[in-house]
């Protein structure tokens, strides 16, 4: 690919402050190829076709490194994983178009001149990044929180996202209310007077026709959560999608606007006054019928996509139901996909959450079998990410008894950035029919329970582990897998069992078998005998470390 080599050769053009190549021995020209001719510091797949790596640490470069010139070719930024060039006397130049870089996993920068030219970002830092140094924030004095002196002011969300509202607000502050402001906000608050004074006589005209109807029909007949009767009234909302299955659910107008109060919409910044009768009227496909309920596709009208949930079988009371949603809310974690609204009724449990349009990681371990890449480093990292936010989860949550109960590949999303979100915590009882160890769970105390739930989250997180090493994917019952795996394993064939891409891939077997050895440890038929959810964590982070190590010193 020219361009690839036009990118690359003009990338080192700038590192070398515009010098040629230091050494002919290193390649590096028009008339040679990066991956067949081995470039100095260019590390290709195993079919040495696709660039995968730069490592060009400690060459004494004086020049930039410009990210754009890599990121923003096609064929590069989607195949580069690594970039090293620690220890040169190097600047940075669009360091903002790394992002391009979609597939890339490490940027190893140290010990170089100043790389950026301060990110200036805002607002409170995320919890994920507290592990970092105060130096770590520099350029970015309106950052707050987390390692930092300043403490944050009281703020509705943690991101970094909400930073642009907290600079407007200071910059009106310090500007004061111009009088067209002041005239312009005079005229809103008479219209929104006037709207409210119209709203209040409709409702009120509403509320004498019921009345008026009740008279006549003697009776009342009100909307009951715990009486199912056998002919619903016409105020009851009603779903019914095995007529069709291009609307969530059918309902009349009327009983939309019932229903409409029993939308409960959670703090999400996502969606702003979501009615029910949107959720009614949109247009929905169904994505999938699991164990537990079925999930539609939603588009609303407002452009919002959504994903609804409705749960099956559930013997929870609305109450329960409420309050657990409601704790839920209270916690989030940045790789745990919130819930943005629920329903629930004694016949149905809906619930709402942002649509992922890059599916789970189910999805994606599907896609090996047909020969899409997905590398050893991104299953690392995946495996990382997913230990981190459930660690987090459980600390915040084991009080409250609330494990996720149902931790699998296809419940873990792939948000925008490709950064594996958990979804589904807490929704549902334990799942314990294809799980060795929680059979008996019913007839043991209410705290071995609430631990065994926690214990079946390892459970489920090693068969994670499993699937992302071997690219099988569990199909009925996650003992097959994990029987499998042990019966190669006990034969002495570990090899056997990793994914062949992976080996293909060159991937560490001795860091593979380190990953491995922790699966075997979380999927032990003993609940008591799985490892502790930190221990895992720490685990994980070990091999990451080494997996990190080797890279630099590859380099
Ligand atoms: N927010 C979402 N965005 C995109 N896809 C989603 C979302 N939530 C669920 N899905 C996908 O919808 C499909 C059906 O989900 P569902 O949760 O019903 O299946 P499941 O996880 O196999 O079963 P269950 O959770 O009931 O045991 C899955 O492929 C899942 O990955």
């Amino acid at each position: 690919d020219e361009e690839v080599e036009h990118s690359l050769i003009s990338s080192l053009e700038k590192l070398s402050n515009n010098n040629s190549p230091p050494d002919l021995t290193w390649g590096w020209n028009l008339t040679s190829d990066p991956c067949k001719d081995h470039w100095k510091g260019i590390i290709c797949d195993k079919q040495n076709v696709t660039v995968k790596k730069i490592f060009l640490n400690g060459l004494s470069f004086s020049g930039s490194f410009d990210a754009s010139a890599l990121c923003n070719v096609k064929s590069l930024a989607v195949s580069l994983t690594a970039i090293s060039l620690n220890d040169n006397n190097i600047s940075g130049e669009n360091l903002d178009q790394i992002g391009n870089c979609r597939q890339l996993t490490r940027l190893h920068i140290s010990g170089n001149r100043s790389m950026s030219q301060f990110n200036n970002f805002s607002g409170p830092i995320p919890k994920e990044a507290y592990r970092f140094t105060v130096s770590s924030f520099i350029g970015s004095p309106e950052l707050c929180g987390g390692p930092l002196p300043n403490g944050c002011p009281s703020l509705p969300s943690e991101s970094l996202a909400s930073a642009p509202q907290t600079e407007i607000s200071e910059t009106d502050k310090s500007k004061g209310i111009s009088k067209e402001k002041i005239v312009m906000f005079s005229v809103y608050f008479l219209l929104a007077l006037v709207l409210f004074f119209l709203v209040i006589l409709r409702l009120c005209k509403k509320d004498k026709k019921k009345e008026e109807k009740i008279d006549a029909d003697n009776k009342v007949a009100a909307v009951d959560d715990s009486v199912n009767r056998p002919s619903a009234p016409s105020n009851e909302y009603k779903i019914d999608v095995s007529k069709s299955e291009n609307s969530v659910a059918s309902a009349e107008t009327e009983s939309a606007m019932i229903s409409s109060s029993s939308l409960v919409v959670l703090t999400s910044p996502v969606v702003n006054g979501l009615r029910f009768e949107a959720l009614l009227k949109a247009p929905a496909e169904l994505l999938g019928r699991g164990k537990h309920g079925t999930v539609y596709k939603v588009i609303c009208e407002e452009g919002m996509t959504l994903a609804i949930k409705r749960i099956k079988d559930w013997a929870i009371s609305s109450n329960d139901f409420r309050q657990r949603m409601q704790r839920l809310d209270q916690v989030k974690h940045p790789n745990v996909l919130p819930t943005i609204a629920f329903y629930c009724s004694m016949q149905e449990k809906l619930l709402v959450y942002e649509y992922q349009q890059n599916g789970s990681l189910r999805k994606l371990l599907l896609g090996t079998q047909i020969g899409e890449a997905f590398d050893w480093s991104s299953r690392l990292g995946i495996a990382a990410t997913i230990i981190e936010a459930l660690a987090f989860m459980h600390q915040e949550l084991h009080d409250d008894g609330i494990a996720h109960g149902n931790l699998k590949s296809s419940n873990i999303l792939l948000n925008n950035n490709m950064d594996p979100c958990i979804s589904e915590y807490g929704l549902m009882a334990v799942d314990n029919l294809d799980q060795p160890s929680l059979v008996n769970v019913n007839s043991q105390k209410m705290t071995g329970q609430s631990e065994n739930s926690f214990k079946s989250d390892i459970y489920g997180f090693g068969v994670i582990l499993l699937e992302l090493l071997t690219g099988k994917v569990v199909q009925n019952n996650t003992l097959d897998l994990a029987r499998w795996v042990l019966s190669v394993v006990r034969e002495e064939w570990t090899v056997e069992v990793f994914d062949k891409m992976l080996i293909r891939e060159g991937a560490s077997e001795e860091r593979m078998v380190s990953l491995l050895q922790v699966a075997i440890k979380c999927v032990n038929h003993s609940p008591e005998a799985r490892p502790s959810i930190n221990q895992v964590a720490l685990m994980i982070n070990t091999v990451r470390e080494e997996e990190e190590r080797s890279i630099v010193s590859e380099a």
